[in-house]
């Protein structure tokens, strides 16, 4: 955690989720409550298909809704591809952008990681920035200049503790079971904070750095307790409202 900081217990459903699986949003948007949700934010970020009815379902909870991704223009001939606006028209609030999957599979870089999170501020969104080291970057010993290079490239100029969140998941703890051990997760997130201090200044002592990759009810509070460690980013986890708000409610004994 990081003094005055409001941790962030995020899920990313990836390509996961039909309209049955509203269930499980409706139980996260009744789950999260006071006094807790007076402490720590929530979001669960559905398919695009699930955006609108989801957000519906929040109206009266603090859960918020978000999307996985969003094209750099804000309109225009792109098939396939959702706008930033079209996610705040909906009422999503975040967006995730960069995550290693989209790296993967779409070839995104930086410079368009970069151009995504300033879309998503132009329509207001908050943009979670995601980045880290695969297993071989590991291996070798890259770990902290990949971060370092993917916090220059992806994060705009403009960013502030309240427009972006970075969300560092190392490649090899995705859908794993494998996570870093904490010395190791502290090491990354306080390297991270200095490169955002030095970078904007205040803001980046505010600015959200979650975790992602293998968080789990079982390791939630072990992982969140870590300096600089301001939330979670959950995948296979955040599918099951039980184990979502198992997550979200360790903060009962960490913000006590
Ligand atoms: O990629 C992730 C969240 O964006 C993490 O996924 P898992 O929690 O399933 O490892």
């Amino acid at each position: 955690m990081t003094p005055e900081v409001r941790p962030l217990v995020a899920g990313n459903w990836k390509m996961n989720g039909t309209r049955a699986s509203l269930d499980q949003i409706k139980a996260m948007a009744e789950g999260v409550s006071k006094p807790l949700s007076e402490k720590v934010d929530s979001l669960i970020c559905p398919p695009a298909t699930l955006l609108y009815v989801a957000t519906a379902l929040c109206t009266d909870s603090p859960l918020e809704i978000g999307a996985q991704d969003c094209h750099q223009n804000a309109s225009g001939a792109h098939t396939g591809d959702l706008s930033a606006e079209m996610i705040a028209d909906c009422f999503g609030t975040y967006v995730i952008v960069g995550h290693s999957e989209r790296r993967t599979d779409h070839a995104e870089t930086d410079h368009l990681v970069r151009a995504k999170a300033e879309a998503a501020f132009a329509a207001d969104l908050t943009a979670i920035v995601c980045i880290g080291e695969t297993a071989d970057e590991r291996k070798s010993g890259q770990t902290l200049d990949i971060l370092k290079r993917q916090l220059a490239g992806s994060v705009p100029d403009g960013a502030t503790a309240e427009n972006t969140v970075i969300a560092y998941e190392p490649v090899w703890a995705i859908g794993t079971g494998l996570t870093p051990t904490t010395a190791d997760v502290a090491e990354a997130h306080a390297f991270m904070r200095d490169e955002l201090v030095k970078r904007f200044g205040d803001e980046g002592k505010r600015m959200r750095i979650l975790y992602g990759g293998s968080v789990k009810p079982g390791n939630a509070k072990e992982l969140m307790a870590v300096a600089n460690v301001d939330g979670a980013l959950i995948g296979g986890a955040s599918l099951k409202a039980s184990d979502f708000l198992a997550i979200y409610g360790v903060y009962e004994e960490l913000t006590a």
